[in-house]
């Protein structure tokens, strides 16, 4: 059977969040972020493997004061980031040269330090079933799409998804995207749009309100309580 890998982009500049420090290093118990969202995958039995994507300055203090500090051993490479969460994604799987075509790579955010093992084993699988897998929620607000300010529609609620990650692809599949994106000069802001706009038609994997990418000051505040339990 096909492995199971990870990647994982941690190369952010932490605009939104306006800390002094990197977000993916802000502590949540005293744990940073990023070893939070590692652990998950470290103790998960089905992960072969981790690929981390890390500012380049920052991968020696990724390496002692994540990696090794908090036991990460599956670990296989950190990897230099790019200025573009798409470039950095695109950096880590160029490493990851010893998969093979049909091995399933997780992309997850370093910054969603709740994603439950449940929903990882649900998305790998649903990738080895089509053309990728796109966790997601259904939204909760009325959604309008605005130009210049003025609104122009109101797509049917029933239709919408707020993608969060893991995106999960067959190796030789989103290699073949991101190659192609290079090639076309195509950014997105998540690693489906690339399969997307090729005519993919991919699978939403119902995710967890809980999955939360930690962006802004408030998500700091909902992670601890969702910590507290
Ligand atoms: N050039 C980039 C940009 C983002 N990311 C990673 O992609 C995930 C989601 O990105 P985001 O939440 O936007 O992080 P930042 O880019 O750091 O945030 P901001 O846009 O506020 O600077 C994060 O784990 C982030 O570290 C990355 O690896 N490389
Ligand atoms: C990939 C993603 O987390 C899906 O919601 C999101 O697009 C990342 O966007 P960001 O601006 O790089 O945080």
């Amino acid at each position: 059977m096909s492995r199971t890998f990870a990647l994982i982009p941690a190369a952010g500049m932490g605009k939104r969040m306006g800390a002094d420090t990197n977000k993916q290093y802000l502590l949540l118990d005293g744990i940073p972020i990023l070893a939070h969202t590692l652990k998950v995958f470290q103790d998960a039995p089905f992960i072969s493997g981790i690929y981390v994507v890390s500012p380049e300055a920052e991968i020696p203090f990724c390496r002692s004061e994540v990696v090794e500090r908090y036991g990460i051993s599956k670990v296989r490479a950190i990897v230099k980031g790019g200025a573009e969460r798409q470039h950095s994604v695109r950096n880590g799987l160029y490493a990851m040269d010893d998969l093979d075509p049909e091995d399933v790579v997780l992309i997850h955010d370093g910054v969603r330090p709740f994603i439950s093992e449940a929903v990882l084993e649900q998305a790998a699988a649903a990738a080895r079933e089509g053309s990728g897998a796109v966790v997601a929620v259904p939204v909760k607000d009325t959604v309008k799409v605005a130009v210049d300010g003025l609104i122009t529609q109101t797509p049917p609620r029933e239709t919408l998804w707020l993608a969060q990650t893991p995106q999960a692809f067959r190796y030789a599949i989103i290699r073949a995207a991101h190659e192609a994106a290079v090639n076309e000069g195509f950014l997105g802001t998540d690693d489906a749009s690339l399969l997307e706009r090729q005519g993919a038609k991919l699978t939403i994997v119902p995710g967890d309100y809980k999955n939360i990418k930690i962006t802004t000051p408030e998500d700091l505040v909902l992670a601890q309580a969702f910590l507290k339990g």
